[in-house]
């Protein structure tokens, strides 16, 4: 169904609210093998030079059970299209197109759906996780809050039982005594695994993490991935990671979207796309990643993403592209289907060799 919603600039909700009853998207929501699904969705924000379109027709999905990765250089709209997906936008937002979540239409969704959408259907995991917890409440006390916003039904103790097996589960030491603590007690690695954990006491259709591991140290980073990754396995969970970093993601994810300048250019598999990575600009993040270049050159893309008021006519990444022809300028490039389950806008789309060490 497409739809065209003006967001009403409700702020991202740090803490749960407890006052909805109704709605339909959850984890235990019935509806197909989608958890989530954007078709062709358009951002337009008001700004003092006018509108700005920041999505231009972004399409991607994640299945029931799956890890997607989001990739792209700051400003490609990763962030935008997670809180569409929520409609948590700024005020004055225009959304087209269409956002499925766990079977249920987004864009359609009346304010009690939106609360239920927001506490159990979809729970979003960002990169500072104190801004997900409040400083003055115990720990304990915000997981059960988290766990009863989602399911009302639930007894307090009930929820206080889930919430200390979550956080076993999640690998804090200790729950118990762990439900007592205030957040100032904790590190910044247990702060996000307990994130994570309230997420989870919700049983939600799918988690959207904004660069879930940006703030934290480099062995913490791995430790957060790998639950993520355990969580995935155990539990079927469906995850959506956003990430300017190919490095950290590529070997938990099941598939790629890599967006540049609002757009998606590239998707499919991970290993397809590492192996043969079709978009220049997917070739160019590759060999940009230290990891993935397995000790070779590194190659940073030299140039900048243009920003949503400077998106030239054609192609936007021509003026960094470097197998860029003269119709690059002028047309742009739709993304189509190559392979089953690839999809790739480039008008050359041509493919590249697998980044490798040897690679320079
Ligand atoms: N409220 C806003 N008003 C004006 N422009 C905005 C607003 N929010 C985002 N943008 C612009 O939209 C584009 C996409 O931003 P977005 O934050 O979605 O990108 P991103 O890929 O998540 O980048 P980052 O990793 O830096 O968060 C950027 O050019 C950004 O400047």
């Amino acid at each position: 169904m497409k739809s065209r919603v003006k967001t009403g600039g409700t702020p991202p909700a740090a803490h749960p609210s407890g006052d909805d009853t109704g709605g339909t998207c959850g984890g235990g929501a019935p509806g197909g093998g989608t958890a989530l699904g954007l078709r062709d969705v358009r951002v337009t924000l008001p700004s003092a030079q006018g509108d700005l379109r920041i999505l231009r027709g972004v399409s991607f999905s994640v299945a029931r059970g799956e890890i997607v990765a989001v990739a792209g250089e700051s400003g490609s709209g990763k962030s935008t299209s997670i809180l569409a997906a929520l409609r948590l936008l700024p005020a004055g937002a225009r959304v087209d197109g269409s956002i499925e979540c766990a079977g249920a239409d987004v864009l359609g969704m009346g304010g009690r759906e939106l609360r239920r959408l927001r506490a159990r259907g979809a729970r979003l995991i960002f990169q500072d996780p104190w801004r997900a917890l409040h400083p003055m409440k115990r720990i304990g006390a915000q997981l059960v809050e988290s766990a009863r916003t989602a399911d009302p039904d639930l007894s307090r103790a009930k929820a206080r039982a889930l919430a200390e097996e979550t956080l076993g589960r999640v690998g804090i030491p200790d729950p118990a005594s762990r439900m007592r603590s205030h957040p100032h007690e904790i590190s910044g690695g247990q702060a996000q695994r307990i994130v994570i954990a309230m997420a989870l006491v919700a049983r939600p259709a799918v988690l959207l993490c904004d660069e879930p591991t940006t703030a934290l140290d480099v062995t913490t980073q791995a430790q957060i991935l790998e639950l993520l990754r355990d969580l995935n396995r155990e539990l079927g969970l469906s995850i959506v990671i956003a990430t300017h970093d190919l490095d950290v993601i590529a070997d938990i994810a099941d598939r790629l979207v890599v967006m540049y300048a609002g757009e998606v250019v590239e998707s499919g598999p991970t290993a397809e796309m590492l192996a043969r990575p079709r978009h220049p600009y997917t070739y160019a993040l590759l060999r940009a990643a230290p990891g993935l270049a397995g000790g070779g050159r590194l190659h940073a893309i030299a140039g900048r993403p243009p920003s949503p008021a400077e998106r030239p006519a054609g192609c936007a990444f021509a003026a960094r592209c470097p197998s860029v022809h003269d119709r690059c300028a002028t047309v742009r490039p739709e993304p189509r289907e190559v392979l089953p389950g690839r999809t790739v806008a480039c008008l050359r789309a041509e493919g590249y060799g697998a980044v490798t060490g040897g690679d320079a």
